[in-house]
């Protein structure tokens, strides 16, 4: 791991150089906002707009490919700037949204109307959708500040959403909330340089807002951190109050909270991030808060503090419970030596003194915590910055005193709850009604390098991003990922660079932790998750290191591969080639930051990775790297497709079902995201390769529940059940995946008179199908299938696609509906606790889901308990994950079924 190096912090610390640059950059930028993906409507990473569309029309032509639309309700006076102006920081909070490209064809109407899905559970949220982004600044370069503001636009907040942002001047009444004393201090300053009020908030009523809103909304918002081991609480909503909150600016306030807007500052101490800051400014002579804090970590507190064991003859004073080492008194030594200022470390004093000032304030909220009862003490505010040693402190002493009774919490935008707050307070944001599978934390590419000498104006297009990584890279700071690195790739302009051996991820990049706010509020719960509280994606943990080293290698490994097809994929230009080095030098640094601090981005599960990764690739540009690979083997199964429907129709239903579930695993085969099976490719043709892997299908699989599923589906004896009334099946990837697979089983159920509803992604990741791309491929695999099609059209599928049909067939026959939804996410796994809204409304009267794939039935779900039954269909394209989840081995396959639970 790479160890920390010391610098020298200056000016603004930024958390997302996704849009702000370094010192590199040195022309005045107007921020454009990154395209939106072509053609797709959910955009979990880009997201929308959300404004109040009641009474929408469109204006002008209705052909015209973007038309302006009238929204004649959108309150156009919303501010998206926030402040929290302290004695050290300033801690910035804006909100950017982009202009809404929803999708809404013909066909997805239909099925909308069929799902039964309004806007109706959407609650009227001014401020939908859309990003927050969370900046500080040092009080003292308040200029760069006020810089940062204008060029941004920030402060020209009550204007039309559509021309956002603009360069118009802020209007005369413009108001910014902001709250800290230095609101008052800085008020005139703000209107002679931005010509803006600013409207001050208390300050302990926005530190609360903004504690309950993170507690609350924030999934992993609160951690404990004993020993070095950092380790996150799920807390729950319903049981959060009461709770101490101590926040440790330049002073302490100890804040009890009952409820939301219920609290009472019930003590405090003026020894705190101040006294730690002035007087190890002038013991040290240390130039800032961080460089003394990082001199701590390299002190010995010993040759200053008296210990226990100085007094007692280095013995421990056991009938009291106290250890040798335990401080006895704070600078206790100094007395005793007769020793100047310049006889003792720097190193020392700056850790003797956080520990006094840590030790102190841990002691003081404990006893607050036992006079109030409470049991949960959360601590936050910038002294904290994240630094390990410091939460250690803290905690020892809440636990020593507690013994072990009350547990000290911390939070991962500690330094951000009066600038929330303040910002929580525009009335009409809405903001405090979201909840937590409404909000998607994203970490963009500056994230690795966050907080270092932020210096330069904001970072403006994609182009410019890219400068920024390559200028980075020049400049000889490049990011050292921790990982086997791939051969140099043969694509990028100038290919990887060999990775050195010194690591400089910023110094203090464990401080920082955290990422861009997306507001989705149309993201729900999956309805049919049998316990939404207790659900856990994942099913590889990582904070286990082998695990967590594994798995970083093999994307490290698949790296090169995965540039040369992304570069393809946007015809091999020079500017795609750049594009290519920067992502990956970007993802390799989200690598190295990973390796380093795996809970630096929240809580790591592998679905977490490969999902950055697709973010990763959308951030340069790259949004179908499988494009055409895709495409081709549509084609090629589509090709063969008639072949095998009949070969399943002479079939018995008994036989015809095994059959089935075989193909759907032998074609699950086809993933370009395995290692091992993209090495398998270079041996034959699609066709082949599926063949074979047919062939190989024996039973019993190593997970083999298909006697059971085959019961449920058809009975035993003269029992014959019922048919499921709605199948949801969540497909995986495109070609054999879902052509030789899926769409046959679909079509058994649709046989059977279960409604089908095939669950496809959002947005593309590696070579899976999206929900975009599915209609045409169920609309040509109709042409050969009278079931497909009567289905298809039943269910608003064929909507444009039946004019390609040639033989003028029409069912006449009513048909059970296949439908097609968008899952709501851009991954090759799923997080069924964010799902669309498209698809929790299909959820409603599903009594059957069929997961498919290694990304969705089993690196996530594997675990996952459902109300309604449940089919997990994969095969295992990696040794290892076979061995330590099935105890087999590659290309074994698993058939898990269970009944409604
Ligand atoms: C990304 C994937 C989960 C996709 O698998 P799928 O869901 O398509 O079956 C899988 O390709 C994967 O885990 N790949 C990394 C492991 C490897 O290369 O062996
Ligand atoms: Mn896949």
């Amino acid at each position: 791991m790479a160890s920390p190096t010391t610098k020298n912090h200056s000016h603004i610390e930024i958390d997302d150089i996704n849009e702000e640059s370094q010192q590199i950059t040195e022309k005045d930028i107007v921020e454009k906002d990154m395209a939106p993906l072509p053609g797709s409507s959910i955009h979990r990473s880009s997201s929308r707009p959300q404004l109040d569309v009641s009474g929408a029309a469109i204006q002008g032509n209705f052909e015209e490919k973007d038309p302006a639309i009238l929204l004649p309700n959108q309150t156009d006076d919303i501010s998206h700037l926030a402040l929290d102006i302290g004695g050290s920081l300033i801690k910035l909070i804006y909100f950017s949204r982009h202009a809404d490209r929803q999708v809404d064809d013909g066909r997805k109407r239909k099925v909308k109307e069929r799902l039964g899905v309004t806007n109706g559970s959407r609650r009227s949220y001014p401020i939908l959708g859309g990003r927050l982004h969370f900046v500080k600044f040092e009080t003292s370069k308040i200029n760069e500040c006020l810089d940062f503001i204008h060029s941004k636009q920030l402060h020209c907040g009550g204007m039309d959403p559509r021309c956002w942002p603009s360069d118009a001047p802020p209007s005369e009444n413009a108001v910014i909330k902001a709250t800290g004393g230095g609101a008052y201090k800085f008020a005139d300053l703000f209107k002679e340089r931005l010509g803006v009020s600013i409207e001050k908030e208390d300050e302990m009523n926005c530190l609360v807002s903004g504690a309950n809103f993170l507690l609350k909304a924030i999934r992993h918002e609160a951690f404990t951190h004993m020993e070095g081991h950092k380790e996150f609480v799920q807390i729950d909503q319903n049981d959060l109050f009461p709770y101490l909150l101590v926040n440790i600016g330049s002073g302490v306030s100890m804040i009890k909270v009952d409820g939301d807007g219920q609290f009472q500052r019930v003590s405090g101490t003026n020894v705190g991030g101040g006294t730690y800051w002035g007087l190890g400014r002038l013991l040290t002579k240390c130039k800032s808060f961080d460089e003394l804090l990082e001199l701590s970590q390299r002190g010995d507190n010993s040759t200053i503090d008296m210990l226990v064991g100085d007094i007692y003859g280095g013995m421990d004073y056991s009938k009291i419970g106290l250890s040798a080492s335990t401080i006895a008194s704070s600078f206790g030594k100094t007395i005793s030596e007769n020793k100047d200022l310049e006889d003792y470390k720097p190193e020392d004093i700056s850790l003797s003194l956080l520990r006094m000032i840590s030790y102190n304030i841990g002691q003081i909220a404990y006893l607050n915590a036992l006079r109030f009862g409470l049991k949960r003490i959360f601590f936050g505010g910038f002294f904290i910055r994240g630094h390990a040693y410091t939460m250690d402190t803290i905690s020892f002493a809440v636990q020593f005193w507690s013994k072990g009774d009350a547990q000290a919490m911390f939070l991962r935008h500690e330094g951000f709850l009066g600038a929330l707050g303040a910002f929580m307070s525009y009335e009409k944001h809405g903001l405090d009604d979201l909840m937590v599978h409404q909000l998607v934390e994203r970490f963009p590419m500056g994230a690795p390098y966050i907080g270092g000498n932020v210096h330069g104006p904001p970072l403006g297009d994609l182009n410019e991003k890219i400068s920024w990584m390559e200028k980075f890279v020049r400049k000889g700071t490049e990011i050292t990922a921790p990982v086997p690195m791939a051969p140099p790739a043969t694509t990028g302009l100038g290919g990887f660079e060999v990775p050195s051996s010194k690591g400089v991820l910023r110094s203090d990049a464990s401080k920082l932790n955290v990422g861009v706010l997306h507001l989705v509020p149309s993201l729900e719960v999956f309805p049919l998750l049998a316990d939404p509280k207790t659900y856990e994606p994942n099913t590889i943990d990582l904070s286990d290191h082998g695990e967590l080293e594994y798995w970083f290698t093999v994307l490290s490994e698949h790296l090169s591969d995965l540039v040369d097809k992304a570069v393809a994929s946007e015809g091999g230009t020079d500017d795609a080639k750049r594009r290519g080095d920067a992502f990956a030098r970007a993802f390799s640094a989200h690598l190295a930051r990973l390796m380093e601090e795996p809970a630096a981005y929240g809580k790591l599960g592998l679905a977490n990775l490969l999902e950055l990764r697709e973010e990763c690739l959308r951030e340069f540009h790259f949004f179908d790297a499988y494009r055409t690979i895709k495409q081709r083997e549509n084609e090629a199964s589509l090709a063969v497709l008639p072949d095998l429907l009949m070969e399943l129709d002479s079939l018995t239903e008994d036989m015809r079902l095994l059959t089935l579930i075989e193909g759907v695993l032998a074609a699950n085969i086809f993933d370009w995201g395995s290692r091992a099976c993209v090495d398998l490719y270079h041996k034959g043709t699609i066709i082949e390769i599926y063949r074979m892997s047919r062939k190989k299908m024996q039973r019993p699989w190593r997970v083999d529940d298909f006697d059971a599923f085959k019961e449920r589906m058809l009975g035993s004896g003269d029992r014959k059940p019922q048919p499921h009334k709605r199948a949801l099946l969540f497909v995986d990837n495109s070609g054999a995946d879902i052509v030789l697979g899926m769409l046959p089983l679909a079509r058994e159920l649709l046989r059977r008179g279960t409604e089908v509803v095939l669950v496809a992604n959002s947005l593309p990741a590696l070579n899976d199908v999206t929900a975009m791309e599915l209609p045409d491929i169920v609309a040509e695999a109709a042409k050969h299938c009278d079931i497909l099609r009567g289905a298809a059209e039943a269910g608003g599928l064929l909507v444009d696609a039946m004019s390609n049909i040639q033989d003028g067939y029409k069912e006449n026959t009513p048909s059970v509906p296949l439908m097609v939804v968008e899952n709501g996410c851009g991954s090759p796994c799923i997080d069924l606790r964010q799902v669309s809204s498209e698809l929790a409304a299909a959820a409603k009267d599903a009594d059957l889901v069929i997961l498919e794939g290694m990304g969705r039935s089993l690196h996530t779900n594997y675990n996952a308990k459902f109300k309604c039954d449940a089919l997990k269909l994969a095969m295992v394209k990696n040794q290892r994950l076979a061995a330590k989840l099935v105890k087999g081995n590659i290309y074994d396959c698993v058939c898990r079924y269970e009944p409604a639970s």
